[in-house]
């Protein structure tokens, strides 16, 4: 449970800003002055510390600069209050080292840091770190600080023996120091994961790195790491910083996954399920290759509902689209999964065959005929008819898709319920 102190001298101001904190289910402790503030401080266990401008005993920034003299609140907010807010006190106090001042006749700008504090402060995280650091007592220190977060640690010393884990552990940030045991610094790491191959090179790597050393940052950053941390690291440092790159990390990952579904959606039609023409247009090429380099035949099969018009007429549009939904289903448990099947459009379906001799899909063909006619898809009579082109040499999509047509153009002519081939029609 987080923990605030609360130093004012009023009771009444006390209780005021005690309830804000208490909403956000935060503990406080409460001290009058800034003397007992200090003992207070020296207890530790604090997440955050608010206190007023005149505090009785002292003045607020006077308080804060002893505070970090004494090295009491390393990484915890400071929040100073002041009943009338004045430009240089304000200054006096960020120069102290307060994190934000708060005027106490806006006490909904300081309930409003307190939420977004507070959610950043619970925010839990998963998954698996890679920690290469040579040192067991900063090994030990930011492996706390991580699992006190929800995260697991896999640590090593090395770069080689990193390295080595990085293709098959599935890590989802990785946090290095420079200087390690054996011949490869933190470089080497931060390299290997930008090799890795797809989206694994994008793990989000954090370094550790001495203050002092400006060049080795820069270095560093170059070689692709997004941030770092300067050591001696500072728990609250390290958090805020780990919480940043893995929640970018998910933006961006919620990002690919709604990209990838949109490419999805484009090209699936939403009553069948099934693929759409616009599938059919991006695969055509791959397929045609293939047949060409393997000399293997193609056959187009396009494939229409007959009298769809009729039984939307008689049955209603939502029955029509049941009738479509079952057909599809139909022709999807025939297909194999070499076999493109798309909806075309409307009543209309197109699949390519790969393999099959002109003969072979013509059986192929009209046992889909007789399946849908026996079928009584939605409950309802159905037949369709079908039109069959096998590529010729040297033959466009836009030819055999139209010679194919021209053959379901004769299946409907001599009485539909019935497949015809186009080399059959001169
Ligand atoms: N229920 C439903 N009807 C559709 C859909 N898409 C197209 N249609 C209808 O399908 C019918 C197709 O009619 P036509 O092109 O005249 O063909 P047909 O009645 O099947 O006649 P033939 O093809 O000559 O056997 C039209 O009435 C369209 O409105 C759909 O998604 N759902």
């Amino acid at each position: 449970m987080l923990k605030a102190l609360l130093i004012d001298p009023s009771r009444f101001q006390r209780s005021v800003i005690e309830s804000i904190f208490r909403r956000r289910d935060v503990e406080v402790d409460m001290a009058d002055g800034a003397v007992a503030g200090l003992q207070a401080l020296a207890q530790g266990g604090y997440n955050i510390l608010c206190f007023s401008l005149e505090l009785g005993d002292m003045r607020g920034p006077e308080f804060y600069r002893e505070v970090r003299r004494r090295r009491l609140a390393e990484g915890v907010p400071a929040l100073m209050l002041a009943a009338t807010p004045d430009k240089r006190v304000f200054d006096d106090a960020i120069a102290a080292g307060v994190t934000e001042c708060f005027p106490k006749a806006r006490l909904d700008e300081l309930e409003q840091y307190i939420g977004q504090w507070e959610r950043r402060s619970n925010r839990r995280l998963s998954g698996r770190v890679l920690l290469v650091e040579d040192s067991d007592t900063a090994a030990q220190f930011c492996s706390e600080v991580m699992e006190r977060l929800g995260l697991e640690v896999s640590r090593y010393r090395t770069a080689e023996e990193a390295i080595a884990t990085l293709p098959h552990e599935d890590y989802r940030i990785v946090v290095t120091d420079f200087v390690l045991e054996g011949l490869q610094t933190g470089l080497s790491v931060i390299r290997a994961v930008r090799a890795l191959p797809g989206r694994k090179a994008e793990l989000p790597i954090l370094a550790l790195s001495a203050l002092d050393n400006v060049a080795r940052r820069v270095e560093i950053l170059r070689a692709g790491a997004n941030d770092f941390v300067t050591k001696p690291v500072v728990a609250e440092e390290l958090a805020a910083r780990l919480g940043n790159l893995l929640t970018l990390r998910m933006l961006f990952e919620q990002l690919a996954a709604q990209h990838e579904l949109v490419k999805e959606m484009a090209v699936r039609d939403a009553l069948t399920s099934l693929h759409n023409r616009h599938h059919l247009m991006a695969e055509m090429p791959r397929l045609l290759l293939a047949a060409r380099e393997n000399e293997q035949p193609l056959t187009l099969v396009v494939i229409d509902v007959d009298h769809f018009k009729r039984i939307n007429d008689h049955h209603g549009h939502t029955r029509g689209d049941e009738v479509l939904v079952a057909v599809a289903r139909l022709l999807a448990e025939a297909a194999s999964d070499e076999q493109l099947l798309v909806r075309y459009g409307g009543e209309e379906f197109v699949c390519v065959l790969l393999g099959a001799t002109p003969a072979q899909a013509e059986d192929d063909a009209d046992r889909l005929r007789e399946r849908i006619a026996s079928a009584y898809p939605a409950g309802i009579e159905v037949t369709a008819s079908f039109g069959l082109a096998t590529l010729r040499p040297g033959e466009t999509f836009d030819q055999l898709f139209s010679r194919a047509d021209e053959a379901l153009y004769e299946a409907k002519r001599s009485g539909r319920n019935c497949v015809v081939s186009a080399d059959s029609l001169f």
